[in-house]
Parts: structure tokens; C-alpha cells; sequence
């Protein structure tokens, strides 16, 4: 939201979790169009190396289309990418929400980047964690509706992107699936993941859902309220598209001050945790015995390939 005020322009900061009800700042207009205004990508998608953005001038919609072969995994590059576009969005004033997708047709996101957290230095695993972090609070704590188009199979980190989500439409195939699977790996999800599933399913059903890894199909994910609605593959965007005019009818301003009420909280504990929850990750990744699962399901996400 930008309005100008005495020569200023008077610009949201971007972001619910660090201000809690959206506070404003001062930016100079030459400032402001250092970033990248609506004007200087208008209605042509930006393309980086891991994503598509496309921003309809009409509707003020954008959407990322994650396109990281082969299984869209979020290594560091990719989550640096996705944390920068989403920075460009917040800040375009042009912009009210944003449909994430795949353009693997039957992968919405493998989750985080496996080879990232195998045989790598501590230094590389905190840099890692950061940006897994900046990515969550980003997507959670972003002021536009952010509708996630699940068009394949969403485990572990892919899920918590949806979860980050206001809305989640999922393609309606039994072959896909889409959970917490973590422990299937050894590894724990962290408390944000935890809290992420607990605001959308609810307590009971996260723990069982967390302690067995689960991955749900399709169906089983609508019965228990992990994703919204099930569409057909081939209409699974024309339905985003559909369902966020429906949000985009409400008035930003109230909307927006009703969504950080909802998620400041969840958002204020990663905030106030952000570097204890780097060091407990960097310290339980180097475990070896951590490194070891990590070998044995790397081996056979490989086998099973051959
Ligand atoms: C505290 C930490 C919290 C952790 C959170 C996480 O997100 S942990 C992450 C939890 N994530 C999971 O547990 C998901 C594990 N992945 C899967 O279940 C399946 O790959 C699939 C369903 C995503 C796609 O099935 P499909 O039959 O279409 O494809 P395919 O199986 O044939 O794989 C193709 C290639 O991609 C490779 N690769 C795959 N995933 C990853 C990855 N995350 N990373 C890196 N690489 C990955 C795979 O090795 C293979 O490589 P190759 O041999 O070509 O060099």
C-alpha cells in the first residue's frame, strides 16, 4: 500500500511479523523507484534461474511458477530467489496477491534441497536455515493473499510453503501427496513447521501427523483441512485465479490488519528464536547420526529411480 503525503510516499513496511499491525514507513519516491515498480516489468514475466513471476496489470495478481529441475528441491540458491521475488511483490504497490505453482506438472516442491544439509560445513548449514527462514517469513507474514495451486507432490518443506499459504488448492490425483514427513527422514521438524501445521489442521491431528511423517494423498488431505479444495489438474489455475478475485474483493486494509492478528503471534516466535533456531539446527544436522539417515535416504530416493 503506498500513499503520497507531503511529497513522500507513505509505503507499507512489507512485512506482518516484524511490526505486528503493518506499520509505515517514509521512503522517499526516488527511493521507492529504485525498486522495481509495476512500471518496469509491466505485465511481462521476470524470469530467474528457479522461478517465473508474472504480474497481470489487470488483476494485480502475480504468479510464481517454481521451475527448478528436476523436483523443484529448495536449495539455497532457490530459496534466495523466492525470497527476493517475494521482497519485489510486497514492495510493489500494484500488486495484491500472489498464486505459487510448479511448472512440473506432477511436482509442486520435493522440500528442502536434501543435498544441501548432507556433508556440508556448519557455516554453510546456518547460511542454509537462515534462508530456509527468510522464506516462511516471508510467504507467512506477507501482506498480499498468497493462494497455493499445488499441481503435484508437496513433502516436507514444499508442505510448509503451502501451509504458509492463505489457501490451498491441490490438483485432484491420487497419486499425489503432500505432508510433514520428516521423521521418515530422522530429522525433526522445527517449531514453525509444527506451528504452521497446527494453524491450519489443528493440535491433535499435527501430532499424529508429525510423529508418523505422514503424507497424505489428495483426498485424505482435503478430509483432514490440510489443503482447501480439490480441482482437476487442468483447471487447478483457472480456479486460483477464480478464488483469489473472491479475495481480493475484501478491502486490503481489513484484511490485511485481521491476517497479522491471526499469524503475529506464530510469526513473533521465529522472530525472537531466529539465531537459537539456527544454532539447534546446525548442531543436529552435524550429528552423525543425522548424516547417516541423510546418506541412507539420499541412497535411496536414488535406488528407487533405477
Ligand atoms: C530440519 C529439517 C526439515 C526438513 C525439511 C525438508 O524439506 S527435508 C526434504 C524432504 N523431502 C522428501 O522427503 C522428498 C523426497 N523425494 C521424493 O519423495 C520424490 O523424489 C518426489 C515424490 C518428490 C518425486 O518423485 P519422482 O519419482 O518424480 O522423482 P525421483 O524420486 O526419481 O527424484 C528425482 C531426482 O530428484 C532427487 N530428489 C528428490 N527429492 C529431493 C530432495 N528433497 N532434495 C534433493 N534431491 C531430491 C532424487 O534423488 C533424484 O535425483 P537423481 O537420481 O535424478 O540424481
Amino acid at each position: 500500500m503506498a500513499v503520497l503525503l507531503n511529497g513522500l510516499r507513505l509505503v507499507s513496511s512489507g512485512n506482518l511479523s516484524l511490526h505486528g499491525i503493518k506499520s509505515l514507513q517514509y521512503k522517499s519516491t526516488r527511493i521507492l523507484c529504485q525498486l522495481p515498480c509495476k512500471s518496469s516489468y509491466q505485465g511481462r514475466p521476470f524470469s530467474n534461474k528457479n522461478m517465473t513471476v508474472e504480474l497481470d496489470n489487470n488483476t494485480g495478481v502475480a504468479v510464481i511458477q517454481m521451475k527448478k529441475p528436476p523436483v523443484n528441491s529448495l536449495s539455497l540458491e532457490f530459496l534466495t530467489e523466492f525470497a527476493i521475488n517475494m521482497e519485489k511483490l510486497e514492495m510493489d504497490r500494484e500488486c495484491r496477491g500472489v498464486v505459487l505453482t510448479s511448472s512440473n506438472p506432477k511436482i509442486f516442491s520435493a522440500g528442502l534441497d536434501i543435498n544441501e544439509m548432507y556433508g556440508k560445513t556448519p557455516e554453510h548449514s546456518g547460511e542454509f536455515w537462515r534462508a530456509v527462514q527468510e522464506m516462511w517469513l516471508k510467504l507467512y507474514g506477507s501482506n498480499m493473499v498468497t493462494i497455493a495451486a499445488i499441481n503435484g507432490s508437496s513433502p516436507a518443506g514444499g508442505c510448509l510453503m503451502a501451509l504458509a499459504c492463505d489457501y490451498r488448492i491441490m490438483a485432484d490425483n491420487p497419486k499425489y501427496a503432500i505432508g510433514l514427513n520428516e521423521t521418515k527422514l530422522g530429522i525433526v521438524a522445527p517449531f514453525w513447521f509444527k506451528d504452521s501445521m497446527i494453524n491450519v489442521i489443528g493440535r491433535r491431528a499435527t501430532e499424529h501427523s508429525l510423529q508418523l511423517g505422514l503424507m497424505y494423498s489428495a483426498s485424505n488431505a482435503l478430509k483432514i483441512g490440510l489443503v482447501d479444495q480439490l480441482v482437476a489438474q487442468d483447471k487447478i489455475m483457472t480456479h486460483a485465479l477464480s478464488v483469489m478475485s473472491e479475495w481480493l474483493a475484501i478491502p486490503d486494509h481489513a484484511r490485511q490488519i485481521t491476517k497479522s492478528m491471526m499469524r503475529k503471534p506464530t510469526l513473533d516466535r521465529l522472530l525472537t528464536n531466529r539465531e537459537s533456531d539456527i544454532q539447534n539446527f546446525v548442531n543436529f544436522i552435524s550429528k552423525d547420526s543425522i548424516q547417516k539417515s541423510l546418506q541412507l535416504y539420499l541412497e535411496m530416493l536414488k535406488q528407487r529411480k533405477s
